[in-house]
């Protein structure tokens, strides 16, 4: 039998404090109803102070397996997600093999369910191999008993037209949606951090914006030629948020997200050499945040994503040159959305829950994620402590990997506790290992 957990005083969406009540699965009750129906066997949870949020989707995770365990398993990298709050995962394509067949994105699935932490969404790969020469078999990964619906090659961008137009198309049929990494290849070749003041003081070979905007440009009139559904990964420029906000004045399918690095971190800290900042696509500058802020709070830019792209202390303990692109996320993701947006009077808490959950759980088709705060609908949620503060430590994150670029940082809020269809995964802030859902 599912347990039942009465929420005293939660702030839903940070409104006016109520009583919930999470009973066989679902939210059974929201108010005064909420204390007598709970019963005697229902465990309270004070929640003067919280707010409650439906349990955030990712809709960009790295989870490693199979292939490169030594950096992240499935199990590990979901338990990490259910601590940061979350609910729900796409678990990108760049394993080892790739998530290019059926039967690699099935076994992604099962084994997630089986660690039972989060749902775990495959996402599926464009091309075989992310190789960028053929298109994977798309409409079997989407008929496969994990029903994928986001493709991407992410790592490498679908830079061949042709292909990025049949991707396009292909996908209409089965309500999928492409989510291109946006990098011209000529364009970054060897490249090792934004392009500007500071890689040319540094002398690192440079990124240019262009790189990334170029890529969306074309994508977003691809997107518009063929009518088809268009995601832009983790965009970091001014000059992206503005061509996304032109594609939506003219009707165009698009959306896009931000990391919550990208929404606070800057080219500035490659000074130091510390590979811990190398990602890709890079940090940029003080006016990419701001763009990228304004943008998240327009709502051109639609969700947060964390791209958590765990990696190995060989992998990323080594001179910048040498080291591997990508920063951890799950666990500091909501607390970077609070100290930038919600901090700072730019987004409210219900907007948090639209970027974080409600809007990621659209553009993935993930039906039962990201719902309203009402009863009868499934008890996918996160209680969110905003006053507390917490110094960000990697090696007592639940991630395997340490490359945390917030480490060492004092970030606002933490999660309390995470439900997945009723039953916790975090209680008191800690995992509750043995209460998984198998
Ligand atoms: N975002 C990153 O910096 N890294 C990603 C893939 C990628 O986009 O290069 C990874 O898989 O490590």
């Amino acid at each position: 039998m599912n347990p039942r957990y009465l929420l005293t005083s939660v702030a839903p969406l940070g409104a006016d404090p109520v009583d919930v009540l999470l009973a066989d699965g679902v939210l059974a009750a929201i108010g005064a109803d909420a204390r007598a129906q709970a019963g005697d066997d229902a465990t309270e949870v004070d929640g003067t102070g919280l707010v409650l949020l439906p349990g955030l989707v990712d809709l960009h995770t790295h989870l490693r397996e199979p292939g490169r365990e030594d950096a992240e398993t499935i199990r590990t990298g979901t338990r990490a997600a259910a601590l940061g709050g979350f609910t729900a995962v796409h678990a990108m394509a760049n394993t080892s093999p790739t998530q290019d067949t059926a039967g690699v994105v099935e076994q992604v699935w099962r084994l997630g369910r089986e660690a039972g932490w989060v749902d775990v969404h495959p996402v599926g790969a464009v091309t075989v191999g992310l190789a960028g020469e053929q298109l994977a078999e798309l409409g079997a990964m989407a008929q496969s008993e994990a029903a994928v619906r986001v493709f991407s090659d992410d790592g490498k961008c679908v830079h061949d037209p042709v292909l990025m137009r049949r991707a396009l198309e292909y996908v209409k049929a089965f309500d999928g949606v492409v989510a291109q990494h946006a990098q011209e290849p000529r364009l970054t070749e060897n490249a090792q951090m934004n392009e500007g003041v500071v890689s040319a003081e540094l002398g690192l070979t440079g990124w240019p914006s262009v790189a990334e905007e170029a890529i969306i440009a074309r994508d977003v009139l691809l997107a518009e030629h063929v009518g088809s559904r268009l995601h832009v990964c983790h965009l970091s420029t001014a000059g992206s948020v503005e061509i996304v906000r032109w594609a939506k004045s003219r009707g165009i399918d698009v959306t896009a997200e931000v990391t919550p690095h990208h929404l606070v971190l800057t080219d500035d800290l490659a000074r130091g050499y510390d590979p811990v900042f190398k990602v890709n696509p890079p940090l940029r500058t003080d006016a990419d945040v701001e763009a990228v802020r304004a943008g998240l709070a327009d709502g051109t830019i639609d969700i947060v994503a964390t791209d958590h792209a765990p990696h190995t202390r060989e992998d990323k303990d080594c001179e910048w040159a040498a080291a591997a692109f990508g920063m951890t996320g799950l666990e500091t993701a909501l607390s970077v959305v609070q100290q930038t947006m919600v901090d700072t009077g730019r987004l409210t808490w219900a907007d948090v829950a639209r970027v974080l959950s409600e809007a990621p759980a659209r553009i993935g088709r993930v039906t039962d994620h990201g719902r309203p705060i009402a009863v009868g609908e499934p008890a996918n949620l996160v209680l969110w402590d905003p006053a507390a503060r917490t110094t960000v430590d990697p090696a007592q994150q639940a991630t395997k990997a340490v490359n945390s670029p917030f480490r060492g940082r004092e970030l606002p809020g933490r999660v309390v506790a995470t439900f997945l269809r009723g039953r916790a995964t975090v209680l008191d802030g800690e995992p509750c290992d043995a209460a998984v859902v198998r």
